[in-house]
């Protein structure tokens, strides 16, 4: 039986990663650890064994847990079975700290104080200090937010220390990389003991690419400045899973990568009739919480599927908070 701690950082393509373990938790039946409230385990706060919903009748344990949170590992220790295996996913610091910027433009103080300007990023980035008060913790995700999610001191402008890197190694068996999905994907499947089939996957939660901003040589080296803690992280695990895919075998790995991209592009011809929707055009059920400045795209089903058909289909194409709210309400047999 699995049992599994994701750390779902922000940005970073962990949707994608969640909606694949919430397929395997539904398949397999396994006991979700799901937030006692709303979507989140009491973030930006560190996880606490208290933001966590009690047990369902008849369960013993927990088997999974994957919603957002900052991690406190004692404090999932107190949650999750001993020998959980933990993984977790980082993304190039520029490219997370771009969405996370532009996505938390409106919420997070030290953005929203910079989105005045008629480029805000490069407002920002000109003189992130001075819009960046580190003692509100509204303004976490502001600095490092991968580093911030794992739980290290990401307000501070040093890289880690070997201790909190070594720690980190020795928490997680697999840290996947953004850059290198899919072939994450196959290590993760290797790592859990699944199939082929319980990794395909729809992109989800993509911004749409007029909300993407082009990015600077000048602005890529400031972000890396200011999120310096998660540029040394990203490199320092982007290396190490290179590696497992060396050790892995490159062919054996690049066979592997393309049967999966098969398996998906069929799964896609049969369930989705538009790809890349934007909300206005997606029922409800379909449309992924949407922030007020961007636009998070969506997929339309095909119409003419059958009940069996539909049920898979939806399910890869099935925005976070939907999937999640059906998950708890079957486990706990009530609405959330
Ligand atoms: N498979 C895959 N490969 C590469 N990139 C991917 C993938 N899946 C999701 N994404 C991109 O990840 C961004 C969303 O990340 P999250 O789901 O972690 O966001 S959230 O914090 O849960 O809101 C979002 O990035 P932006 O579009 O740049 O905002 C997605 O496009």
């Amino acid at each position: 039986k699995h049992h599994i701690v994701f750390l779902k950082t922000h940005k970073t393509g962990s949707s994608t990663f969640q909606n694949i373990l919430f397929r395997l938790g539904e398949k397999e039946g396994l006991v979700f650890a799901f937030p006692a409230r709303s979507f989140q385990f009491s973030y930006p706060s560190n996880f606490s064994k208290k933001s966590v919903k009690e047990l369902p009748e008849n369960a013993t344990e927990f088997d999974i847990i994957c919603s957002h949170m900052r991690l406190d590992v004692e404090e999932v220790k107190k949650v999750m079975p001993m020998d959980s295996v933990y993984l977790t996913i980082l993304r190039d610091p520029v490219e997370s700290f771009e969405s996370v910027f532009v996505y938390y433009g409106s919420y997070v103080p030290a953005f929203k104080l910079a989105s005045e300007f008629p480029d805000p990023l490069t407002a920002f980035l000109e003189k992130p200090d001075l819009y960046y008060n580190s003692t509100m913790l509204s303004n976490s995700i502001a600095k490092n937010p991968m580093a911030y999610d794992l739980g290290l001191r990401a307000h501070d402008s040093d890289g880690p220390s070997l201790q909190e890197l070594q720690k980190i190694e020795k928490t997680f068996s697999l840290v996947m990389i953004t850059e290198y999905f899919d072939e994450s994907l196959i290590l993760a499947k290797e790592l859990l003991g699944l199939n082929l089939e319980d990794i395909i996957y729809l992109k989800l939660n993509a911004r749409q690419k007029e909300d993407v901003v082009s990015i600077s040589k000048d602005q890529a080296a400031k972000i890396r400045t200011w999120n310096l803690l998660d540029v040394a992280l990203y490199n320092h695990f982007r290396k190490k899973l290179q590696n497992k895919i060396e050790h892995y075998g490159t062919q054996r790995m690049e066979q592997e990568v393309r049967t999966l991209r098969g398996l998906i592009a069929e799964v896609t011809q049969q369930c989705i009739q538009d790809k890349a929707v934007k909300p206005e055009q997606l029922e409800e059920k379909l449309r992924p919480w949407q922030p007020n400045t961007v636009s998070i795209f969506g997929y339309n089903l095909k119409g003419n599927l059958t009940q069996v058909e539909y049920d898979k289909c939806l399910r890869l194409a099935w925005p976070e908070l939907q999937y999640h709210s059906f998950l708890y309400n079957k486990q706990y047999r009530k609405s959330m």
